[in-house]
């Protein structure tokens, strides 16, 4: 398949390995939370690899420029000085560590001469839920490569294949069945359930991004368990629809990431700014694949049930009739009144 490229490149960067981002200006990457001290002397024996931080790290480190703290999307780099090593690096990577250790420094940021080639790098970061901060190295040897185009988002219309599809008795819920995906892409696996008998009107839909803690724990900082149920309920007493189950761990970021998120709320900052301080914008999903999942159901039209305005765009831009958008709230908790709160004042959210 032509896409493996990503997936590659994605099991390498997790790896500890380097890739090689062909483009304009091609560049070679190593994940700071993966390369090693041994490696890193390998490939960068004069101390001149350059640290690689998406825009919204550099700004919660205060190394934006004027310029380049009005696009917050703009990679920075970052001069290897002598004292800056693996564990430095990381430090300046994981806020969750600058928090403990203080800041290092002196740092000084330089021009990003390839923002194509870096911010697809840190993009690439995001796929493998690492941290979005990486090695430039000079040595362009990787055995690994992938291109700025493979990467791009906005370039990609994913394929989706169905894998497997079989029955799935669900409690108080008409005939039910599962479906696996498979994307060609990025190689992640989602899954549908197709709920009952639907046909003739756009079905009632959700789009339900995976939420480990909320979905198999119970987790009380979050609405999704609750809502998950509650869909399965509603578009069971409808009639029948379709869930999707996306892997968009925490808001595109993965469970890793997510964690670390949810240890700086422990400090005190919300689920808006936990996500902009590790480097990551708000919210980082897109639902192209979902979009794809639907067409392949022979679904072009839904009736989507959400409170999140972004959901309905993201899905209309890939193609998909939004014809009716169904609320779906939650009583909240005291654990997730204050996040549901933010997702209301900062993020769009429907009250
Ligand atoms: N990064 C991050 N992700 C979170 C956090 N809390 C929940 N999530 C993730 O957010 C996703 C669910 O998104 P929500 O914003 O609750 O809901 P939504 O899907 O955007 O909107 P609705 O359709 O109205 O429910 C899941 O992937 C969760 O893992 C958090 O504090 N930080
Ligand atoms: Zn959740």
């Amino acid at each position: 398949m032509s896409e493996q490229p990503i997936r590659r490149a994605i099991a390498a960067l997790r790896a500890g390995r380097a890739v090689r981002i062909e483009g304009e200006a091609p560049i070679a990457i190593a994940a700071v939370e993966t390369a090693t001290p041994e490696f890193l002397d390998i490939l960068d024996p004069k101390s001149s690899a350059r640290l690689l931080i998406s825009g919204h790290r550099a700004a919660a480190l205060a190394l934006t420029n004027r310029r380049d703290a009005a696009d917050p999307g703009r990679p920075v780099l970052v001069e290897r000085a002598p004292w800056l090593d693996c564990e430095t690096a990381l430090a300046l990577a994981d806020p969750g560590r600058d928090l403990d250790r203080g800041l290092v420094g002196p740092l000084h940021p330089l021009p990003c001469r390839s923002p194509t080639s870096c911010t697809a790098a840190l993009e690439l970061a995001r796929a493998a839920g690492l941290l979005p901060a990486l090695w430039l190295l000079d040595d362009q040897g990787a055995a690994t490569s992938v291109s700025v185009e493979e990467i791009d988002r906005q370039d990609r219309s994913p394929t989706v294949e169905i894998v497997a599809r079989a029955k799935l008795p669900l409690d108080d819920l008409p005939d039910t069945q599962i479906v696996a995906f498979r994307a060609a892409d990025d190689g992640q696996e989602h899954v549908a359930l197709l709920i009952g008998a639907f046909g003739g009107n756009p079905p009632l839909v959700r789009l339900h991004s995976e939420c480990l803690t909320g979905d198999v724990f119970g987790s009380l900082k979050c609405d999704c368990g609750p809502q998950l149920k509650e869909a399965l309920k509603i578009i069971g007493a409808s009639g029948g629809g379709v869930l999707l189950y996306l892997r968009q761990e925490g808001r595109g970021i993965g469970l890793a990431n997510k964690l670390r998120a949810y240890s700086l709320q422990d400090r005190g900052l919300d689920t808006v700014d936990a996500n902009r301080r590790l480097g990551f914008a708000d919210d980082e999903r897109d639902y192209a694949h979902a979009a794809a999942m639907l067409r392949a159901l022979g679904v072009n039209e839904v009736r989507l049930l959400t409170n999140n305005p972004n959901k309905v765009a993201g899905l209309e831009a890939a193609g998909i009739k939004v014809a009716d958008r169904v609320p779906h709230h939650m009583p909240a908790n005291p654990h997730n009144a204050d996040y549901l709160d933010t997702k209301r004042k900062r993020s769009g959210h429907l009250a």
